[in-house]
């Protein structure tokens, strides 16, 4: 089965929009839980333009399935995970004035900061995920390093599907799939997937452990409700 985690950025987007406190990003959490989301995700940036560090610290006393933690491991990130301790941190090469996340690890070049990087955080029991693109030379390195998964980079896979070339866009991460599933690494996936594209990869990428999904989730919600949309998805992902 392969899990829906929702990644709730956006939702912080719109709460620090007036600087209030609605939408409530706690309640919302909760109640993503309770309509089936199988995990919550979110990605504070240096900037906290979204979510807050604060927020994880709040998130990680009231999420019931699986909080995942995705980010840059420069030393703040890196502290506020071994502080809050989620399930799951996924380390993400993103510059910080990145206006989202837009390139996997080179994990030949930073094979050693990996490495160190992901025994710190494994020596804490917090499971680890690497970002990367569905580059076969990527995957077999990033078992080098140690990481218990990889999340596939799925903005290319979106993209060819959007232009009506979903076969072509979706083998690179099947054959990555098997690359990672021969060398032991956990599959995940994330990055522009959607209500129209998951269904296809879902089917096409084996070995898939989780999905995590935000910006089109949210937007789709804005015209056919969370909980409508949450369960639209884990739907496609039976
Ligand atoms: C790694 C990844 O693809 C997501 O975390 C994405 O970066 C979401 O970040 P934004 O919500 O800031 O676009
Ligand atoms: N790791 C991907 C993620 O958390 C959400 O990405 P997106 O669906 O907001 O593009």
């Amino acid at each position: 089965m392969t899990k829906l985690s929702v990644n709730i950025n956006k939702i912080a987007t719109l709460r620090n929009a007036r600087g209030g406190n609605l939408p409530n990003l706690l309640k919302s959490a909760k109640d993503i839980e309770d309509f089936g989301g199988q995990g919550i995700t979110i990605h504070p940036r240096p900037d906290e333009r979204h979510i807050r560090y604060q927020d994880a610290r709040d998130l990680k006393k009231i999420v019931t399935t699986e909080l995942n933690i995705e980010g840059n491991p420069v030393s703040k990130f890196i502290d506020l995970v071994l502080e809050v301790k989620p399930d799951q941190v996924t380390l993400v090469p993103d510059a910080e004035d990145a206006i989202t996340s837009n390139a996997g690890w080179d994990t030949i070049k930073h094979l050693d900061f990996l490495k160190d990087v992901i025994e710190t955080f494994k020596s804490e029991g917090i499971r680890t995920s690497i970002f990367v693109d569905p580059d076969n030379e990527m995957v077999k390195a990033a078992a080098d390093t140690g990481t218990d998964r990889i999340e596939l980079y799925t903005e290319s896979y979106a993209l060819a599907y959007s232009k009506n070339d979903k076969e072509a866009g979706v083998a690179p991460f099947a054959e990555a799939a098997k690359s990672a599933h021969e060398v032991g690494l956990g599959i995940n996936a994330g990055h522009d997937l959607s209500l129209e594209n998951v269904k296809y990869f879902k089917e096409s990428v084996p070995h898939l452990l989780e999905v995590s999904i935000g910006h089109a989730l949210i937007c789709e919600s804005l015209y056919m409700g969370l909980e409508n949309v949450v369960n639209m998805y884990l739907n496609r992902l039976k």
